[in-house]
């Protein structure tokens, strides 16, 4: 029987493939989109391959390490994405079959010009692996994060939540939206559970977000449950002044809009700026919107209030994005650190006396979350912390801290019933003195 040149699955593979090359390669992961995929099946099975890669890069480091005599050949094009995907499914997407997972391999490897030569590795390695699979795939969790990530969070956290960290990692995230109207029949049609404020979770859902009810109408936005929180801890009346420094694409900027206020959005990518611009005129909401630096922002007046999203090494998204607890280094954290510091001291200045400055980052790192109120303390004598009460957060309530500052993380317990964790984020709330 002559061989089939496209056999079935081979297309998907390489596409997955290439975009665990890319991540590999140091970007970050985006799921593959319809315009990418237009089949949902075979787009969420794409990303299903890659994401789990992703979520399990460390243990499947640790296989590698063992079937891989001589290490990782050098200058072997797709070899290692492929290896990494197949290992994926042969040791922790079992429902895949493991038949699949060899043979698409090999088939895909052949299919490089630059792996071609490594199909035999592959083959053996592959077969290495499903003979140890029980072995294999009941590798600890302990390797689900880099060693110097799991001592320092197991430090900060304690080794309860980072157990509870793996697990939010291997489930990845439920979608939550922050809804325009909290309307019971809004709710309902998305099949969403409210929990609490304005936020409703989406379990598992078969569509891409834009197909979702109301998202034509603008009747809601994605935004983690944990991202949610920093807006809400703005409480002036209406029409206050109030500036969303670092604002795209525009999640909190929507919640400043819809609690009344006069908003000026500033971000300094015009790319992500144009993105912001398309989420709010799909709400219907209205800003004021600045390109330009947050650094060195000089407003026509001071406002009442700012919000400083600012930009930080994300290590909270990990559920979203596993990637960023691998490419994560010392260097990435002490530069977001110094510009962190900029942002937060220029943002004091662009302040009313009395003026409120929510600042937060969805950083898991204490560095950038709770050292960094330690050093405003320190420097900028004209803010003093304007501690956050449990009763302001609701059932997030266990996330204030004795000190008055906030810590979201993917181990808070979340409301009986409810599917999924939380992102990390830092919040911390300051009032600028005088006047
Ligand atoms: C964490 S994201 C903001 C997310 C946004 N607040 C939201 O809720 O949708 C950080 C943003 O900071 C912006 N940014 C980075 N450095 C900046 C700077 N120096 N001045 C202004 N914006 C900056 C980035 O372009 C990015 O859009």
């Amino acid at each position: 029987m002559p061989k089939e040149k496209n056999p079935p699955g081979l297309k998907l593979r390489l596409l997955a493939a290439e975009r665990l090359a890319l991540v590999l390669g140091g970007n970050n992961f985006s799921p593959f989109g319809a315009g990418e995929i237009a089949d949902s099946r075979d787009r969420a099975l794409a990303n299903r391959l890659v994401t789990t890669a992703l979520r399990r890069h460390g243990q499947i480091d640790m296989a590698l390490s063992e079937l891989l005599d001589r290490g990782m050949p050098k200058k072997s094009g797709s070899f290692e994405a492929v290896l990494r995907l197949s290992l994926a499914q042969l040791l922790f997407l079992p429902d895949l079959g493991a038949h699949s997972a060899l043979f698409l391999a090999v088939e895909a490897v052949k299919a490089d010009p630059r792996a071609r030569h490594l199909s035999g590795l592959m083959n053996a390695v592959l077969r290495r692996a499903q003979a140890n699979s029980a072995r294999l795939s009941a590798m600890s969790d302990d390797l689900l994060f880099p060693p110097a990530i799991r001592e320092f969070w197991s430090r900060a956290y304690g080794e309860d939540n980072l157990d509870r960290f793996a697990q939010a990692l291997l489930e990845g995230a439920p979608l939550d939206l922050t809804l325009k109207d909290n309307d019971p029949e809004l709710i309902e049609a998305l099949g969403a559970t409210p929990l609490g404020f304005d936020t409703v979770r989406i379990a598992s859902r078969d569509k891409p977000v834009e197909g979702l009810f109301g998202y034509d109408e603008g009747r809601w936005w994605v935004q983690d449950a944990a991202a949610a929180v920093p807006a809400r801890l703005i409480t002036l009346a209406p029409g206050a002044s109030v500036a969303d420094f670092c604002a795209a694409p525009g999640g909190k900027t929507a919640q400043l809009v819809k609690a009344g206020y006069d908003v000026t959005a500033l971000d300094a990518d015009p790319a992500r700026v144009e993105r912001l611009n398309a989420n709010l005129s799909r709400l219907g909401y209205a800003a004021r919107i600045a390109i330009g630096d947050a650094a060195d922002f000089r407003p026509p007046a001071p406002f009442d209030a700012i919000l400083l999203d600012a930009p930080c090494t994300a290590t909270g998204t990990f559920r979203r994005h596993p990637e960023v607890i691998w490419h994560r280094t010392d260097k990435d954290v002490e530069s977001r650190v110094a510009l962190q510091r900029q942002l937060l001291a220029n943002a004091a200045r662009c302040l009313n006396p009395g003026g409120v400055l929510v600042y937060c980052v969805c950083s898991l790192e204490p560095q950038e979350g709770e050292d960094q109120v330690r050093w405003v303390a320190g420097h900028l004598k004209d803010l003093e912390l304007l501690p956050v009460t449990p009763e302001e957060l609701g059932w997030l309530g266990p996330a204030a801290l004795a000190d008055g500052t906030v810590r979201l993380h993917p181990g808070l317990p979340m409301p009986e019933g409810v599917e999924g964790a939380l992102d990390g984020f830092f919040v911390a709330r300051f009032r600028r003195t005088g006047g």
